[in-house]
Order: structure tokens, then C-alpha cells, then sequence
């Protein structure tokens, strides 16, 4: 019996339990919201698509009720606010710090052996506080971003390239912010074939312009940040998890050393598998990554910092 809960049954959060039963990834998907009625209304509604799209993953909504989550094997954070148009991610961090902290430690009393999983925003300091707070060893922890940004990067150079995105491999690393993302061009390829073969540099750095800032592209369109990719993403990490797929996946890890860091939740390609964090894969940088990388990890820093100066950690 695999159980996944799913804590905050908003945009995010319900998309990602839909993407949960419909791909039957855990017998058993809970989700919990404070809002009255709204996780158990949106179980009941995903429910009644079964008999139309054909799954028998048992879906629970639940308000505020811990109980009801005890013994998942994974739990994806994903209360909090989302940002809107002309905000950064970072702006969140004075309210969704308090969440998160609470969440997380509520979750542990109900399934001390989760691995987590953590969405809300600012990524890669609530991934940080989670880590801190929790005291869980580093294999536990895992904030949700780079799956994310990966994709809208294939995205991208998908359309660039007028191929299918599934035939485009690429990942993003660092920061899950508008300005600390490294979308890899150098490891980017199409059919096997590095993309900076096929496009010209004008056409790969509106690509990686547009990846870097793809959260925000859409939280201006849409007036509230995006859920559909969110949502999957998150999913498309549980499902590593839980069927012990092993992917390498770009993941938000704690890291003692790896990649010149140290004391840092941010962004690297992790191997993942029922264990959740079971290596850090070591991509070779060159200089300029490198130098892109250690940037980006003082940005992350500096948020972290913040979590010192509100009292949270
Ligand atoms: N890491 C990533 O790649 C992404 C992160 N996000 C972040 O995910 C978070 C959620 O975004 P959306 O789902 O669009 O927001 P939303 O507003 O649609 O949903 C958030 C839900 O959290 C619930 N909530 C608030 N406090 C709670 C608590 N203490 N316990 C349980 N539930 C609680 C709210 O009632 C609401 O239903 C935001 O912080 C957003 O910035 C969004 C997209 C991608
Ligand atoms: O843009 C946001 O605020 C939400 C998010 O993290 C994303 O969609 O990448």
C-alpha cells in the first residue's frame, strides 16, 4: 500500500494529487487543506472522473486533519501563497515561512518515515527551513523547482526547434528564481545531437531567457502563478519515489560539499528513488557554469538569511 499526501489542495496542490490518481503512482492520495470543504470537495470531484478515465487510486480530502495523512510514504508541501503579477518568489517568504514551518512539523507527528517533498515558494529557503527545522536526514528533504524549470526549458527549445518536447533533453540548476536559474545549454540535446549544433546563440539565449523567467511570463498571463506544469512536476518526482524509477532529476538538495557548496538547499541533477535523494549526480561545470552556479548560491543565501532575521529558524 503506497500513500501520498498532498498538503494545501490549492492550484498546485489539487493539480498534483489529479496527476497522482489519474497515473495511479500511490493506491492512496490525501489531501489536506485549512479551508473547509475545499480538499474534500475536490477528492469527491477527482473521484467521479475514475469511471470516466479509468483508476482506482482511493482519493481522501481532509480539513486540517492530520490524522488522516499518518503514514504516507511521501508528503508534497504546497500551502502557502502564490505570487502575483510584477512580484518575485522571494516576496512570499514572510508568509509562507510560518506556514511551511507548521505544515512540516505537523506532518512528521503523522508519518515520521515521509520522505518530503516541498513546492511552496521561495523554493529553496522553505526547502532549507524544512530540512532545519525537521532534523530529517538529507535524503528526505527535497524541494520541487528544477523538475519544473527542466521542462519549461524543453519547453522552449521544443518550440524553437519545431520538434516534440519529448524528444528534447535539457536541465536547470541553481536557483529556483527568476534570476538564479542555469538552464544547461551546453548539456541540451535533440535527438542526441547538442542543440548549439542546431540553433544559432541569438535563438539559445531567448531560450534560456525565457526558461529563467517562464514562472513569471505565466503569473502575468494568468494573474495568480502557474499549477498545470507545477502540479505534474511535482507529481513526475513522487512517482520516482514511489515506483523507485531512479530518474535524474534536477531537484532542490541539501548539499555538503557537491558542486562547491556547502550548508545550501539548491537546485542540482539528483538521482531519485525510494530512498528519495539516493545520489548527487556530478555534472562536470565549466568555468562559467561554475561561476553561474556559486552566484546563484548567494542569492539562495541571502534569502536564507531572511529566515534568521523573521524568527523562523
Ligand atoms: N516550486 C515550484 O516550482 C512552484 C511553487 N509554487 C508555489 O506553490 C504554492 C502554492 O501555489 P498555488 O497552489 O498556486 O496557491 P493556491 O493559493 O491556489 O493554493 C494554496 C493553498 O494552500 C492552502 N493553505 C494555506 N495555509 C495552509 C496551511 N497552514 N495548511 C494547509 N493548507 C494551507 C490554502 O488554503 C490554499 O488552498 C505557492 O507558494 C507558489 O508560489 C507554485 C508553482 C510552482
Ligand atoms: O512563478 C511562480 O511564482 C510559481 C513558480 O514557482 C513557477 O511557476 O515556477
Amino acid at each position: 500500500m503506497s500513500k501520498v499526501t498532498v498538503v494545501g489542495a490549492g492550484n498546485v496542490g489539487a493539480t498534483c494529487a489529479n496527476v497522482l490518481a489519474f497515473n495511479e503512482v500511490a493506491d492512496e492520495v490525501v489531501m489536506l487543506d485549512v479551508k473547509e470543504g475545499v480538499s474534500e470537495g475536490k477528492a469527491l470531484d477527482m473521484l467521479q472522473t475514475a469511471a470516466l478515465l479509468g483508476f482506482d487510486s482511493k482519493i481522501v480530502g481532509c480539513t486540517n486533519d492530520y490524522a488522516q495523512t499518518a503514514n504516507s510514504d511521501v508528503v508534497v508541501i504546497t500551502s502557502g501563497i502564490p505570487r502575483k503579477p510584477g512580484m518575485t518568489r522571494e516576496e512570499l517568504i514572510g508568509v509562507n515561512a510560518g506556514i511551511v514551518k507548521s505544515v512540516a512539523g505537523n506532518i512528521l507527528k503523522y508519518s515520521p518515515n515521509a520522505i518530503i517533498v516541498v513546492v511552496s515558494n521561495p523554493m529553496d529557503t522553505m526547502t532549507y527551513l524544512a530540512f532545519k527545522s525537521l532534523g530529517l536526514p538529507k535524503n528526505k528533504v527535497i524541494g520541487m523547482g528544477g523538475t519544473l524549470d527542466s521542462s519549461r526549458f524543453k519547453c522552449y527549445l521544443s518550440k524553437a526547434l519545431n520538434a516534440n518536447p519529448t524528444e528534447v533533453e535539457g536541465l536547470v540548476i541553481g536557483g529556483h528564481g527568476d534570476t538564479t536559474m542555469i538552464p544547461l545549454t551546453r548539456f541540451a540535446s535533440y535527438k542526441g545531437r547538442p542543440v548549439a549544433d542546431i540553433l544559432d546563440a541569438e535563438t539559445l539565449a531567448k531560450v534560456v531567457a525565457d526558461t529563467m523567467v517562464g514562472g513569471a511570463t505565466l503569473t502575468g498571463l494568468l494573474g495568480t502563478s502557474a499549477w498545470y506544469a507545477p502540479g505534474a512536476a511535482a507529481a513526475y518526482l513522487v512517482e520516482s519515489i514511489i515506483h523507485d524509477q531512479k530518474k535524474v532529476i534536477p531537484c532542490c538538495v541539501y548539499l555538503e560539499g557537491e558542486y562547491g557548496q556547502k550548508d545550501i538547499c539548491i537546485g542540482v541533477p539528483v538521482l531519485i528513488g525510494k530512498n528519495g535523494v539516493e545520489e548527487i549526480v556530478d555534472y562536470k561545470l565549466n568555468a562559467e557554469e561554475k561561476a553561474l552556479f556559486e552566484k546563484s548560491a548567494a542569492a539562495v543565501r541571502a534569502t536564507n538569511d531572511v529566515l534568521k532575521e523573521i524568527n523562523v529558524l
